[in-house]
């Protein structure tokens, strides 16, 4: 796999014509993420557009219900034929081992490949000060987040999302056939703007990240094809 593909740029824009000008603009990005901004703006259709247009397509909807909701969710997020799904690993066991399960069938069903469930562990914009003053969790953050990701792996989820900060530890201790996937990168010459755990690109895929979630690094840059390339050319000092 390039370096290029390791690299997901999410859509965090508020309308399908929006993403697709994305899309159009930066055609040698291969994984997009569509979250919660552009789900709830212009639906599912951009799924659609999405693999029509050959990408593979990060589902980032953080689901986090009872059970059965998650697994209804899961279950039809996997008939749009996507890549990588995200749910809370707060969910719990039994709502994690539904999803899996849903998330199977639901891809059995109309044919496609069954999608990477990725549970989320500790958001990448919380701090060990707001894990323990605001969550009132009473573990050191390393420690909480690698609780989160064996929950997954324990009840058969494919990966976990994790700040690169800790993704070396979580590499470690889950092997290498767990899949890793960080957002919360920050080259040192972006904003960070509300991530809190950073780590620049090359020291994240280094630490032994499979995918880079960076977005407004590129997105909001004024040449976001350059730098795109900029970040490919820190990545491909490391591998
Ligand atoms: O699941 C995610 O992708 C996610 C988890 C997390 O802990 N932190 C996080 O930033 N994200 C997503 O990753 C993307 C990061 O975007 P930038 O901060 O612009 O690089 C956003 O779309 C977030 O929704």
């Amino acid at each position: 796999m390039s370096v290029a593909e390791r690299v997901i740029v999410p859509l965090d824009v508020s309308s399908e014509r929006a993403a697709i000008d994305l899309i159009e603009q930066l055609p040698q990005v291969t994984f997009w993420k569509v979250g919660l901004e552009l789900f709830v703006s212009s639906g599912s259709a951009i799924l659609t557009a999405l693999k029509a247009r050959q990408k593979r397509v990060f589902l980032d909807l953080k689901f986090h219900d009872i059970p059965n909701t998650v697994a209804g969710a899961c279950g039809a997020a996997a008939r749009h034929g996507v890549d990588l799904i995200t749910l809370h690993a707060t969910n719990g066991k039994e709502a994690l081992q539904a999803a899996q399960k849903a998330a199977e069938a639901g891809a059995a069903a109309v044919g496609h490949p069954t999608p990477k469930l990725l549970a989320i562990t500790l958001l990448t914009s919380l701090t060990a000060r707001s894990l323990a003053f605001e969550l009132k969790i009473p573990l050191e953050l390393p420690e909480y987040v690698l609780h989160m990701a064996l929950l997954a792996q324990e009840n058969g989820l494919a990966g976990a999302v994790c700040s690169p900060q800790e993704v070396e530890q979580l590499r470690q201790t889950c092997g290498d056939d767990f899949l890793l996937v960080c957002p919360g990168v920050r080259p040192t010459w972006a904003d960070t703007n509300d991530q809190r755990r950073t780590v620049t690109p090359a020291a994240a895929l280094k630490a032994g990240a499979n995918y880079l979630v960076i977005g407004r690094p590129i997105t909001a840059a004024d040449d976001p094809a350059a730098a795109f390339e900029r970040i490919c050319e820190e990545l491909a000092t490391v591998v």
